[in-house]
């Protein structure tokens, strides 16, 4: 190369880094602190989805600016706004959520069928669709709906007792996330499309098959990153973002869909969206949830509910193994209720305040989502600042953080489930607690993810005890955003008949 092309290339190097510091000063120009950013990628590397402890990242700048009561990032170039003040996370999540209604764009431009199929998710859609769409199926998830369930929700975590007490004789140590994995995904079958999947009996293809969804694999975050940066290219090539795996469950609901439109309806989830979507007052129902969208929720259905309860039963079990006094406590709770209403009912298990106590105590200390995030749609001044958010902007919610600061739950790395327990409530700090998220954009099926955990683990406090294997450590990791325990739970579960009480 002459020396001409060097200096052109050095020239455009020296611009192209100049530019990026520019666009890297946009929160010092706004008095916003930021920590160091790497010229060009500035935060992505320790914020995205290649880092499977996102939460770390967070914390240790949520430690630091904490007077600050924010702080900003660059994904690239693109500013993202942390925040824990109050007033701003009210502002956001509910009370403007109308001007940050949607998540970040995940332009799946691939054009695969697989990758259109998944941009249709509640999850993924914005503005007005997702609000015409969160309508047709905020119906499915009320309370009246989701009692109507409860018997099935019973069935399959008898099913997962069962199955648990039979392995106990082989193993003296069990990975408990397998198994609650294998009962979530039988109970979302069952309840959302009447399929018997029988993961606890004898078939584990469902779970092997969503379990590709929550590996990490070298592969996904190179096609991601190839899709990101190269849309053109991974188009033509004919790649999809989504594993395969979506074929077979998309396959599994589009025969189920048939079968229902042929007369064969059961009153589970995918009858009430069909019922919801053709009993709607608005004309416009059928355009919103088409049979394509409704293949996309159902597909949502069994990710969504796989490994999110899965974890919330496998760390609940965790810490009280590790705490046995909670643990005695808590089946305590369970035998009277048992004793008073004669059984597992619906409404004894709603009330057992220990029960539910334990399970939003394992949800601080271990949300699904460690931070929630809002685009903004309209330009907004931020309450209490000189901030203003433009569309497009990201602002996110350190959850983890707020869980674990120690100014709003003291000792907060112990196991307390008496915070939650109704003569305390009153003294939580509001957007202190936000496991299921906050606003009109929350987690739709947070009464069926909680009573499907109580029922099992009542179930299964009544039958064993649980107790930590010798040596296991707990590890955590998140994928595709949702954090969860790396190795598993081991844990030995010994028959409660065989305790002296
Ligand atoms: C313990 C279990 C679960 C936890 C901790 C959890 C947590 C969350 C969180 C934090 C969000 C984001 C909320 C926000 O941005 O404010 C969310 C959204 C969502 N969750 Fe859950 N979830 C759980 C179980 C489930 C289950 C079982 C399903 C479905 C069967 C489900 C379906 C959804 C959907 C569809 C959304 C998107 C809602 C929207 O964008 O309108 N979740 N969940």
């Amino acid at each position: 190369m002459g020396v001409e092309t060097w200096l052109l290339v050095a020239t455009v190097v020296v611009l192209a880094w100049l530019y990026s510091r520019w666009r890297h000063s946009y929160w010092s120009s706004r008095g916003v602190p930021s920590p160091p950013a790497l010229p060009f990628l500035g935060h992505f590397h320790k914020v995205f989805f290649i880092n499977s402890r996102l939460w770390e990242s967070l914390h240790e700048n949520y430690t630091k600016f904490y007077q600050s009561s924010m702080f900003g990032l660059y994904e690239f170039s693109r500013p993202v706004l942390v925040t824990w003040d109050a007033d701003i996370m009210r502002h956001i999540l509910v009370k403007d959520s109308e001007s940050f209604i949607d998540r970040r764009d995940f332009d799946m431009r691939s054009g695969h069928e697989r990758d259109k199929l998944i941009s249709e998710i509640l999850n993924l859609k914005r503005g007005a669709e997702w609000k015409a769409l969160r309508a047709i199926m905020t119906p499915t998830f009320t309370s009246g709906k989701i009692k109507s369930m409860f018997p099935l929700v019973c069935d399959k975590a008898d099913a997962l007792v069962k199955f648990s007490m039979k392995q106990v004789a082989e193993n003296p140590h069990m990975d408990m996330k397998k198994y609650f994995g294998r009962y979530t995904m039988d109970t979302i079958a069952s309840c959302a499309f009447g399929i018997e999947c029988n993961s606890l009996v004898d078939n584990d293809e469902f779970t092997r098959k969503v379990e590709a969804f929550f590996t990490t694999s070298i592969l996904a975050i190179f096609k991601g990153l190839f899709c990101m940066c190269m849309p053109r290219l991974f188009k033509l090539l004919g790649l999809s973002v989504n594993p395969p795996e979506v074929d077979f469950f998309a396959d599994v609901v589009q025969e189920t869909v048939a079968a229902r439109k042929a007369g064969k309806r059961r009153g589970d989830f995918l009858d009430l969206m069909l019922e919801a979507r053709d009993s709607s007052d608005d004309p416009s129902s059928k355009h919103v949830l088409t049979d394509h969208s409704l293949v996309a929720q159902s597909v949502l259905f069994f990710i969504a509910g796989y490994d999110t309860t899965a974890s919330l039963l496998s760390f609940s079990s965790f810490l009280l193994a590790k705490n046995k006094d909670q643990q005695r406590r808590l089946r305590d709770e369970l035998r009277q209720m048992v004793a008073e209403h004669g059984d597992i009912t619906y409404h004894a298990i709603m009330e057992a305040t220990l029960l539910d106590a334990c399970l939003q105590e394992t949800l601080r200390l271990y949300p699904a989502f460690t931070m929630i995030e809002r685009a903004c749609t309209k330009t907004t001044k931020l309450p209490g600042t000189d901030l203003t958010c433009r569309p497009g902007d990201l602002v996110q919610v350190p959850v983890w953080s707020l869980h674990h600061d120690p100014r709003y739950w003291p000792d907060p790395e112990a196991f307390i489930p008496d915070r939650f327990l109704p003569e305390n409530k009153g003294n939580i700090h509001p957007f202190t607690h936000m496991p299921f998220g906050m606003g009109p954009r929350n987690c739709i099926a947070m009464r069926f993810a909680l009573l499907e955990a109580k029922v099992a683990l009542a179930k299964l406090l009544l039958t064993a005890e649980l107790e930590v294997a010798p040596g296991f450590m707990l590890t955590l990791e998140t994928v595709n955003a949702v954090m969860h325990p790396k190795d598993g739970i081991m844990l030995s579960l010994k028959p409660v008949k065989e305790l002296i009480i």
